[in-house]
């Protein structure tokens, strides 16, 4: 087997077909599926949703109106008498007509209007929603792969088929009405018709079901390849990639990977295309022989005595417009049980992540804790079950002013241990306690006020070299900048933005014209900045100056000296040297603590911490492993 086709996974194919949609299926299913985006619209829009269906109505009472009218100018022009005296005994009713079909444009276009009021409200509501929960749920949620595959299909298909849900709702609103319009008309000329709309409507009504049926199912088998296909495109066209993708040369790997799920894709849209137009072939066979029996039919009546001239030619017409008014129906009818699917997930997801939110805030934690500690805490990611604990059984304190360190291998557990610390993962076993209080008791935003944390991978705000260290605490109240720049001193980022051509009004984002890039070290003395100012009695830094070089490496950890006077700093670290002088030093394996003291006494040990001590400090004393020339 060649590498490629060990890479290739069999985890994306086509998927096994929807559930058949038939028209019977498509009428039981239709009012939940309404209900979902009719409860959606009452909240975004209700007034204009309410303009839009009354209208509606006013504009299906001016088809059937127009309707009995067009048969009144029939008769008058069908009546014996001279050609002059037909026009002239016509035109009252002519006038009405035309009266009619002015005033269902009238009524249309206000339609329209309003309708063009509700989508983007109910867009803009349900973006607006959709954000809200995800920035709301608890930092856990992130790693169940459910939750975020849920999130991601809200996002990205819920948010746009909700949009084109609310346009077919009223298409379909609209033409139902047109439909009920017809019949009306026609029950009122002769009930007789009745059977003769039928009779001319259902050809047409069975090719647009036949489509409306071959492309719902043709969406249902290609959710699984359309994610791919977007994914891999978006590793091809996207900036972050960009550099390893070509330092691997794996530009034709991506191209081979994306035509193992274009390809299928492609033959199913062609596979789908040939049958909408078998079955649209048909349909004007059939129309056409529908058509021929309409007219037989209406000559029937005619003959038998039934129906006048006059409203067999209003017939005709009935049939014309209901049958194009059932066939919007069919189709606004399929789109919306198609579309309903996302919607559905859309509100399975807010609903799910309000359920995931923290729960009413109870006690505020104390302003300055003056006692962090952990008693026998234990902690599974979720989904994470057969695999072993992140951490178990960890008892630590520090009190304010001690700065504790936490080390230990790759993946041994610092950084869950420390976002434990800070409240964002609540622990599966223990208790994390300020001052002796279990944090799950205290308001969740009061804890996090009380604490600082610059992590491995800070975010790099698309936004201005200011407002990528105010977002620390975006709404702190520093006249004249005076905290910005203390911080942006102490964190060696002062010398960065007095590089910026703009300063500190300088975009960050080469996503925007005008925007520049920054350096990993350069983003990180901003990120260390954003600490600094976000100014909070707990710091937590994860690897802070990784990415440093030496001199602003030293300057930071200058900087986090000062800062650390009555505070309570947890610092991570792999640089050993770094944390020589922290109060007490934990050292993580495999989820544990197994060792834990000064470092002089960790040292004298003779353990894990003494052997990666010696380890780098060897790194420095003897020759560098360097090949010779
Ligand atoms: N989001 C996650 N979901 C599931 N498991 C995770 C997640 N993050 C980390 N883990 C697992 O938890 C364990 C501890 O990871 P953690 O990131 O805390 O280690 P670490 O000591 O900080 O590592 P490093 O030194 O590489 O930063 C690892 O086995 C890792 O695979």
């Amino acid at each position: 087997m060649s590498d490629d086709a060990q890479m290739a996974s069999p985890y994306w194919s086509l998927d096994e077909a929807g559930g058949d949609i038939g028209l019977g299926r498509m009428f039981r299913r239709l009012p939940a599926t309404t209900g979902a985006v009719l409860a959606i619209i009452a909240r975004a829009a209700p007034r204009h949703a309410v303009t839009v269906l009354v209208l509606q109505i006013a504009s299906g009472a001016a088809t059937a109106f127009g309707l009995l009218a067009t048969a009144g100018v029939l008769e008058e022009l069908l009546a014996a008498g001279t050609a002059a005296g037909q026009v002239t005994a016509a035109l009252p009713m002519i006038a009405v007509v035309v009266g009619t079909y002015v005033l269902r444009g009238a009524v249309d276009t206000a339609v329209a209007s309003a309708h063009a009021r509700v989508t983007p409200a109910v867009r803009r509501m349900a973006e607006g929603e959709l954000f809200e929960a995800g920035l709301r749920v608890e930092l856990a949620a992130f790693d169940d792969a459910g939750f975020y595959d849920r999130m991601q299909r809200a996002r990205d298909r819920g948010l746009f088929h909700l949009g084109s849900a609310v346009d077919n709702l009223v298409e379909l609103i609209g033409a139902a009405l047109a439909v009920a319009a017809a019949l009306t008309g026609l029950a009122v000329l002769h009930p007789a018709l009745l059977p003769v709309l039928a009779l001319g409507v259902l050809p047409a009504g069975w090719t647009v079901q036949r489509s409306a049926r071959l492309s719902y199912a043709h969406m249902t088998r290609t959710v699984t390849l359309n994610r791919r296909v977007r994914m891999i495109t978006e590793l091809g066209t996207e900036r972050r990639p960009a550099a390893e993708i070509r330092a691997c040369q794996a530009q034709d790997f991506l191209l081979r990977e994306y035509a193992e799920v274009a390809d299928p894709l492609r033959d199913q849209e062609v596979r789908v295309g040939i049958g909408m137009v078998r079955a649209h072939a048909a349909g004007r066979v059939l129309t056409g022989l529908a058509t021929g029996a309409t007219f037989l039919a209406l000559a029937l009546l005619l003959r038998a005595g039934w129906i006048a001239p006059a409203v067999a030619g209003a017939a005709v017409m009935a049939v014309r417009s209901a049958t194009g008014a059932l066939g919007r129906l069919v189709v606004a009818g399929h789109q919306l049980l198609e579309q309903g699917m996302y919607v559905t997930d859309y509100q399975g997801f807010v609903a799910d992540a309000e359920s995931r939110g923290h729960g009413a805030p109870t006690r505020p934690a104390p302003a300055a804790p003056r006692l962090v500690a952990l008693r026998d805490v234990g902690f599974h990611y979720p989904g994470g079950s057969g695999t072993p604990p992140a951490l178990k059984g960890v008892d630590l304190e520090v009190r304010a002013g001690q700065t504790i360190a936490l080390v230990g291998e790759n993946g041994s557990g610092k950084t869950t241990l420390a976002k434990i610390i800070a409240g964002l993962y609540t622990p599966t076993a223990g208790q994390v306690s300020w001052d002796g209080v279990d944090i799950a008791e205290m308001d969740p935003r009061s804890v996090a006020d009380r604490i600082v944390m610059v992590l491995q991978e800070p975010i790099r705000w698309p936004h201005t070299a200011r407002a990528n260290v105010r977002a620390g605490r975006h709404d702190r109240d520093d006249p004249g900048d005076v905290a910005l720049r203390e911080a942006a001193e102490l964190a060696g980022a002062d010398t960065v933005v007095a590089a910026l051509p703009l300063g500190w009004q300088t975009l960050l984002s080469k996503y925007f014209r005008g925007g520049l890039e920054l350096s990993g070290g350069q983003w990180q003395r901003l990120a260390v900045a954003r600490g600094v100012f976000r100014d909070a009695p707990l710091l937590i830094w994860d690897e802070p100056t990784a990415p440093l070089d030496a001199k602003a490496e030293f300057a930071v950890y200058e900087s986090l000296r000062r800062l650390a006077a009555g505070r309570i700093v947890i610092l991570i670290t792999h640089r050993l040297a770094s944390v020589r002088n922290s109060d007490r030093i934990y050292l993580l394996h495999q989820g544990e603590v197994v060792e834990e003291g000064t470092h002089d006494q960790l040292i004298a040990g003779s353990g894990r911490y003494a052997e990666m001590y010696a380890l780098q400090a060897q790194m420095y004393t003897e020759s560098p492993a360097v090949p010779a020339r």
